[in-house]
């Protein structure tokens, strides 16, 4: 058993108090204003520190099997678990691809091997190969463990090859989660979003429509299919409008947007610098705005790092050939809490919702909440601790961040799965 006193929790009405946690069994037992440790059992004080739930990332690469000098699984939840995170979701563009149910299994049981504690949730392709030509068997991976389907890393570029997806996800009530890309919208050599940055450096762009135009053919032909369409990493006004109007006529449409796009803008750029290359790409100040707002007004439901180590060699090449992602785990919170809670565009409330009970909610998962009786799996918080982000400190063998030098408040100090310290920092 162990108990947390001390710590300083989000009341109902979003205000902090001070509470004590009893863990046991895995669960949460107790959650009181004072608690008495007993005899042999574990105390963590908690004093002057934020207790949440556990953060929760639905959309990360950890790059095994086949690129494991990017990441590997033990890196990548050894990164999650210092960032916070005691849940997350990796992506299938793999090698092999995890397109069949023995890589499935294979994720699982290495994560399992690596002891890392981390709750690991393989997303299985939608395509084999990611090849956009024919379907996975979907009830075999959900079988072996698969959580949801999709293609990231490209978009699926037939309607009818969608169409067919969405309906056998929908049978097998498999999420399906979309990167939005129309190949036929892109010129090669693409690296940035099509504006200001790209027509200054004269850089090929990625027009915001290639995005677009993918959310609305997708929220067209999941229509009648009753799936549960979610879509990846939003960067475009377009989208947002498109995603707000098939949730007022009631879609079953969520989607998600990463920390880099609500903090950076394409003017934000320094030079070609590979370190700002993603895809999506980092768009205008009005489709950033727009995102920030579609975030506190629910039409984005929640926050996810798209997590995309590389390595350091692929990350020197010239910004056309250099590859897209960049790593967010063991940043995502301080740049958020810093840059969007202590400016008072959210409160911490709401940031902590959306990156923990929401994703939770709409995926089904049972996590994400601090009360009595839930799974135990936690993240202690110092809201006062400022750092500078020093890349070269990372878990994560990815060092790949446009946020290097930015000096954040609010970084984790210990990570629980239930009940189980599964990283701490030292010295606390
Ligand atoms: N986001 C990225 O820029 N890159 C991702 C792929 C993806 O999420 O589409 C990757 O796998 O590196
Ligand atoms: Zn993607
Ligand atoms: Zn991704």
């Amino acid at each position: 058993m162990t108990v947390l006193l001390n710590g300083q929790v989000i009341g109902e009405g979003g205000e902090l108090r001070t509470a004590a946690i009893r863990l046991r069994d895995g669960r949460i037992a107790a959650i009181a204003d004072q608690l008495e440790a007993m005899p042999g059992e574990e105390v963590i004080d908690a004093a002057g520190r934020l207790v949440i739930p556990g953060l929760i990332d639905l959309h990360i690469h950890l790059r095994e099997p086949g690129f494991e000098e990017k990441e590997t699984i033990a890196t990548g939840t050894r990164a999650a678990a210092r960032g916070g995170y005691t849940t997350v979701a990796c992506m299938p563009n793999t090698s092999p691809v995890t397109d069949s149910p023995e890589v499935v299994e294979r994720i699982l049981a290495s994560n399992r091997e690596s002891g890392s504690g981390v709750r690991l949730l393989p997303i299985a392709a939608i395509t084999r190969g990611l090849s956009g030509d024919r379907l996975t068997d979907m009830a075999g991976l959900k079988e072996a463990g698969a959580f949801a389907v999709s293609d990231d890393g490209v978009g699926v570029q037939s309607p009818r090859m969608m169409k067919a997806a969405m309906r056998e996800a929908a049978r097998l009530e498999l999420p399906l989660v979309a990167h939005c890309e129309e190949e036929d919208l892109l010129i090669p050599g693409a690296c940035v979003h099509t504006g200001e940055f790209a027509e200054k450096h004269g850089l090929p762009g990625i027009p915001p429509e290639a995005e677009s135009i993918h959310v609305g053919r997708d929220i067209l032909l999941a229509e009648d299919t009753g799936v549960h369409y979610h879509v990846c990493h939003v960067s475009a006004e377009s989208s947002v409008r498109l995603i707000r109007e098939a949730k007022e006529w009631g879609q079953r449409v969520t989607a998600e947007v990463s920390p880099h796009h609500l903090l950076l803008c394409d003017t934000d750029i320094p030079g070609p610098d590979p370190a700002f290359k993603m895809n999506p790409p980092l768009r205008s100040k009005r489709d950033r705005a727009a995102l920030l707002a579609a975030l506190k007004d629910g039409t984005i439901d929640f926050i996810a790092t798209d997590h995309a180590p590389h390595t350091a060699e692929e990350k020197k090449r010239p910004i056309t050939e250099a590859p897209f992602g960049i790593v967010g785990l063991e940043t995502a919170f301080p740049l958020l809490y810093t840059h969007l809670v202590l400016t008072g565009e959210l409160t911490l409330a709401q940031l902590v919702d959306k990156m923990t009970r929401i994703p939770a909610d709409r995926f089904g998962l049972p996590w994400g909440e601090l009360k009595e009786g839930a799974q135990a799996d936690i993240a202690v918080i110092d809201l006062e601790a400022e750092r500078t982000i020093d890349p070269e400190t990372f878990y994560s063998k990815g060092k790949n961040t446009p946020f290097a030098g930015w000096k954040v408040k609010g970084w984790p100090m210990m990570t629980l799965v239930d009940g189980r310290v599964i990283w701490r920092e030292d010295g606390i």
